[in-house]
């Protein structure tokens, strides 16, 4: 495996300082040395630096579109980049805002892409629909071209080109979906596996369902967004929007290992740890090694040895 590492030190998608610490904290956690300890090439290429954005007023109830747009043009530029050199992507968050410019910046290197969205949420409100304005409940509203009709132009938004079909996603971990996030996925026919669906079917039926989805016509790359918050808040509590009833430790990992197992992992995104969000060291470092263990995991770290 050959990866590339961007850290995008980015907060703006919601209103808890802290999750701008991410990169920093799971590089501390030793991520590349042991990437490069199970047989990876790694490539560090450091930390995004994202410049003020002043005046950045709301538009409607969306708040900083300026800074969350201008954050992920320059991160898809960095990620189509790590993708042009011929490694796998990981990008560091920050908040899931930033899926917006992981995914795009991946499509722009590989054209036609497919998206495993592992979270509590469904990051599916549009602009006119989310109550907070949070655009890290929106990102995946901006990347499908079937809710383009319904976004409104937002400053700094319009280099954004959505790249992926409804039936290009599958989530997994879903337990906290607000009304009109859940209308959008049932109109749109969107596959989605929620915690009640982990329970009744198990995660390995879950990935093979998920697996056999996506491949139904061609295997395309595959993009794991991984929001930290999927896995159960007694296993990883420092983060943003913590759900109780998530993913087990287990669970996670298998879904990482059966990703990997495809050969199609083509990009990751780790995000919404956030320091601050944890209440002792051990909940801290509980939740950062957990996000080490399940990027390892993605790049053929195997619980059997
Ligand atoms: N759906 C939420 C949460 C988004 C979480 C983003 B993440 O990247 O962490 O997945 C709103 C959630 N909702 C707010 C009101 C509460 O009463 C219930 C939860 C939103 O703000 O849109
Ligand atoms: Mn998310
Ligand atoms: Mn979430
Ligand atoms: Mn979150």
């Amino acid at each position: 495996h050959s990866v590339g590492i961007i850290g995008a030190p980015f907060s703006k998608g919601q209103p808890r300082d802290g999750v701008e610490g991410g990169p920093d904290v799971i590089r501390e956690a030793g991520l590349v040395e042991k990437l490069k300890a199970q047989g990876c090439s790694v490539k560090d290429y450091g930390n995004l630096a994202f410049e003020e954005v002043t005046n950045d007023e709301p538009v409607g109830n969306v708040k900083r579109p300026m800074a969350v747009g201008c954050a992920n043009e320059r991160l898809s530029a960095a990620v189509r980049a790590i993708k042009l050199d011929g490694h796998t992507s990981v990008m560091l968050g920050g908040d899931h805002s930033l899926a917006i410019g992981s995914i795009l910046g991946h499509a722009a290197a590989k054209t036609d892409i497919s998206v495993v969205w592992v979270d509590a949420h469904a990051d599916i409100n549009t602009p006119l629909t989310s109550h907070t304005g949070n655009i890290h409940g929106q990102p995946v509203s901006f990347l499908i071209r079937e809710l383009q009709s319904k976004i409104p132009v937002l400053p700094s938004f319009s280099w954004i080109k959505p790249c992926l079909s409804a039936k290009d996603i599958v989530y997994i971990g879903l337990r906290d979906v607000d009304p009109a996030e859940h209308y959008i996925l049932k109109l749109l026919g969107i596959k989605a596996f929620s915690v009640s669906d982990v329970d009744r079917l198990g995660i390995a039926k879950v990935m093979e369902q998920t697996c056999d989805h996506l491949s139904t016509t061609v295997k395309k790359p595959i993009h794991l967004s991984y929001d930290i918050d999927a896995l159960d808040p007694s296993i990883a509590p420092a983060t943003g929007t913590p759900v109780p009833g998530g993913l087990t430790y287990r669970e996670g990992l298998y879904i990482t290992e059966h990703i990997c197992q495809t050969g199609l992992l083509s990009a990751v995104d780790m995000v919404e740890v956030n320091v601050k969000r944890g209440r002792t060291e051990d909940e801290i470092g509980n939740t950062v090694s957990a996000a080490v263990d399940l990027i390892q995991s993605c790049f053929g770290k195997r619980r059997e040895g």
